[in-house]
């Protein structure tokens, strides 16, 4: 079986990462119904850390040796799609995770969905990579937004995609005093400040991983809303699997799509609640679907594996790799003797368990999570799945979770890894340096909290709130600016 010219008008442009493009089956063949392909793509600017169709590197070898169904692989692409059976599914729960099936797909199919896809792609996602036609496979998987088989014919499903991202705070030692911030203010707020100054976004995102990782319904419910307000590529809705809330292929602006209104009566087809209601109710829906199902403290224990942050990693990755260590030289740090001495005196196995489980958490903070729901009648067979019942509108939902995108991590982008973290700390600081604390006038001296109730400051010095505040007006006026 292979897919050829012909058969490309059946698939259309669903959506796109930074590594792959989806196109959602239309036609009408039994095999195809309910499915998904995801085929990679090729950055053009030549950086493509996976050397498409070669074997893993010796060094990766040695790394996933344990998991030896990965080392028979006589290709890249099946290694991957090995360590998201092998790896990742045991990690996550199998049945929450989907490695799909590889098909073959003809240079002409490939060629013809790339030009059907044009018109879709975001600008951006087109300038950064093609549709890599030299591929001659494709994974064919479950369509996660939509249910596989109706209850009744008039079935509606409405599914949520949520990038969660890392939520903990990193507490390793061998985070530099200069860095300390990071143990206070989570990867992706930190990020954002370089995102905006890249302009890869157009405003800050309210929403902090903390909350949606809190296990605290409340804190979830905050998350859910905050990333309404700001879903940039955190947050998606889709309505039997068309895009109804956010931006497909990670757009940096909120488009039309996201009028409100719309999204509000889009929602009519699942929530049946007064006009205005439903927006609200939908959100308090997803919110105690997070909540009920666990899966986010499963995901952060995957996550928690980065337990030496990269700034401990990457000295494991030199010894991996069998180089002197850059960063120790960087640091005018002895590699026997100084700061990462325990690090560099470990015997590979101690190094490779390092990298390899930094590289299994790299992949859990960058996996999305896709919550579908569809409504039960009282009349409806018993379910497979687990059941929700929302009290403000007395509706009993179907709801599943589904992992996406658990590619395995190059070992190369460690040092990738090093160098964005460190230009994410430098440029957060540098905004710093540049902001103008508020004045305190003399009748609040001493007291405990500027007129700003909500800004607190304690020993007369502002907290991270006051933080938080400062770099986002400043860079709401950047953004203004700009
Ligand atoms: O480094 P990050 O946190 O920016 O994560 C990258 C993502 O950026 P974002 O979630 O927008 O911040 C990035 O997503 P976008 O392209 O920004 O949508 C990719 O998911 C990238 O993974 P890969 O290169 O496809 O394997 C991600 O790279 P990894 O760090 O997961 O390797
Ligand atoms: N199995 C699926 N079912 C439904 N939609 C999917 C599925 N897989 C992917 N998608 C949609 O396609 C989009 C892109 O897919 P995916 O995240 O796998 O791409 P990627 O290039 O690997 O991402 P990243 O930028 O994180 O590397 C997702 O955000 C999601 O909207
Ligand atoms: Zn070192």
């Amino acid at each position: 079986m292979i897919l050829e010219a012909k058969d490309a008008a059946d698939w259309t442009y669903r959506g796109e990462g930074a590594a792959n493009l989806i196109l959602s089956y239309t036609g009408s063949s039994p095999r195809f119904v309910g499915k998904v392909l995801r085929i990679q793509k090729v950055k053009r600017n030549g950086i493509n850390y996976e050397e498409v169709s070669s074997a893993l590197s010796v060094h990766e070898c040695l790394l996933w040796k344990q998991d030896c169904d990965l080392l028979s692989a006589p290709t890249r692409e099946i290694a991957e799609h090995l360590y998201v059976q092998h790896v990742m599914g045991p990690l996550l729960g199998p049945n929450h995770v989907d490695a799909g099936i590889r098909i073959f797909v003809s240079r002409d199919f490939l060629e013809s969905v790339r030009k059907d896809a044009l018109s879709w792609r975001p600008s951006w996602r087109v300038d950064d990579a093609d549709v890599n036609a030299q591929c001659d496979h494709a994974l064919l998987i479950s369509d996660h937004s939509v249910f596989p088989q109706a209850l009744r014919d008039e079935e509606f499903s409405i599914s949520v995609e949520i990038k969660p991202k890392c939520g903990f705070l990193p507490c390793s030692r061998y985070i530099l005093e200069a860095h300390a911030i990071k143990r206070t203010m989570t990867r992706f707020k930190l990020h954002q400040s370089l995102k905006l100054q890249q302009k890869k976004i157009s405003q800050l995102s309210q929403y902090d991983p903390l909350d949606i990782f809190s296990g605290s319904k409340e804190r979830i419910l905050k998350s859910i809303k905050d990333l309404f307000s700001t879903p940039q590529n955190n947050f998606r809705v889709f309505l039997n699997g068309s895009l109804v809330f956010g931006s497909l292929g990670g757009g940096k602006y909120r488009t039309n799509v996201n009028n409100d209104k719309a999204f509000e009566d889009a929602l009519k087809f699942v929530i049946e609640a007064d006009d205005g209601m439903r927006t609200t109710c939908f959100l308090q829906l997803v919110s105690e679907a997070i909540f009920r199902s666990g899966l986010l403290d499963q995901l952060l224990e995957v996550q928690k594996l980065d337990v030496f942050d990269i700034e401990g990693a990457i000295h494991a990755y030199y010894d991996v790799v069998s180089q002197s260590c850059e960063i120790c030289r960087e640091l005018g740090e002895d590699r026997l003797s100084g700061r990462y001495s325990s690090l560099h005196s470990l015997l590979l196995d101690g190094s490779l368990k390092i990298v390899r489980e930094y590289l299994i958490a790299a992949t859990a903070k960058d996996l999305s999570l896709m919550i579908s729901f569809r409504t039960r009648d009282k009349g409806d067979p018993r379910s497979p799945y687990n059941v929700i019942f929302h009290e403000s509108t007395g509706q009993s939902f179907d709801y599943k979770v589904s992992f996406i995108d658990l590619d395995m991590k190059p070992l190369k982008k460690m040092l990738y890894y090093y160098e964005l973290d460190q230009k994410i700390v430098c440029c957060y600081q540098n905004m710093m340096k540049t902001a103008k604390p508020p004045e305190i006038s003399a009748s609040n001296k001493g007291k405990t909290s500027y007129q700003d109730k909500s800004i607190v400051v304690k020993d007369g010095s502002p907290t991270r709130d006051f933080a938080d505040r400062k770099v986002v007006s400043i860079f709401y006026l950047c953004a203004l600016f700009l």
